[in-house]
């Protein structure tokens, strides 16, 4: 299912069935439109409430799951705080309150050096998550290899408690302790998302393991982007103009 019968599929399940339903929406590339660097992403002005809008009439269960910090996604969406995973799910604020990871003094070091390393990459952006780094190469597509060599290495050197994360244009070191699809079940086992079923929208790898969990449970799963990347989700909608165009109509 593709734009309009996805939208359409969305639209009428949500407004006949508002308690039925609970949706979980990626950041980067789904709700906000992907930019040349990490903080340069504009959220457009009308987002925020239409997503406190929509999460009224889910009763609440409308959750933010993504690659990015907590702290990073609750400033983007301020002055709400939805219910979020971060760091790809290893940090959650949910009914039973939040959850966050610390970084070791190893994994300080490391993010040290590799900061110091990626000094010989011009134009490679090293992003600093805390529990989580990400090496970005879209202003340098150049080393995309030799990043990629180095990010194994990191993530050896990391070990098994740190995973390896490919992304759009970066390779991601994040706790390796959970990933979005876990965030997910976590949800579900408090309210508002108890016994709801989900509705899932994103558009990376990292997101793959969400929809999982959203088929499996019987619910609907968008990827968003051209069609091209293989994926388990059952709709796509090709930009996240058309994301937010569904929020808007349901927040409406
Ligand atoms: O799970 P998400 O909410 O989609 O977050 C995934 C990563 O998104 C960010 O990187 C991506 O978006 C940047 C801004 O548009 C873009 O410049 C970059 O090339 C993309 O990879 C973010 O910086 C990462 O921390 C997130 O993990
Ligand atoms: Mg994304």
């Amino acid at each position: 299912m593709q734009d309009d019968d996805a939208t359409q599929e969305m639209l009428s399940l949500v407004l006949e069935e508002p308690d039925h339903w609970a949706m979980f929406l990626d950041i980067d590339g789904t709700l906000l439109n992907l930019a040349p660097t990490p903080d340069a992403i504009e959220v457009p002005e009308a987002l925020p409430g239409q997503l406190h809008r929509l999460s009224n009439k889910l009763g609440g269960a409308l959750a933010l799951v993504t690659g990015r910090s907590l702290a990073y996604a609750d400033e983007l969406f301020k002055p709400f705080a939805f219910p979020t995973a971060g760091l790809h799910g290893a940090e959650i604020r949910n009914a039973s309150g939040m959850q966050t990871v610390e970084a070791t003094a190893e994994f300080q070091a490391l993010k040290h050096a590799l900061t110091t390393e990626a000094e010989h990459y011009p134009g490679v952006l090293i992003e600093d998550k805390g529990a989580a780094v990400a090496a970005h190469y879209r202003l340098a597509p150049e080393y995309e290899k030799i990043l990629e060599e180095r990010m194994h290495h990191y993530a050896e050197l990391a070990g098994p408690n740190w995973a390896l994360q490919l992304g759009k244009m970066v390779f991601e070191l994040r706790p390796a302790r959970s990933s979005k699809g876990d965030a997910l079940e976590r949800f579900f086992q408090s309210d508002p998302f108890k016994n709801r079923c989900p509705i899932t929208i994103g558009d990376d790898l990292t997101d793959e393991s969400m929809f999982a969990i959203a088929n499996a449970r019987g619910g609907v799963s968008v990827r968003v982007g051209a069609i091209g990347a293989p994926s388990c989700a059952t709709s796509r909608l090709s930009s996240s103009a058309l994301v937010r165009n569904v929020i808007a109509a349901l927040a409406a």
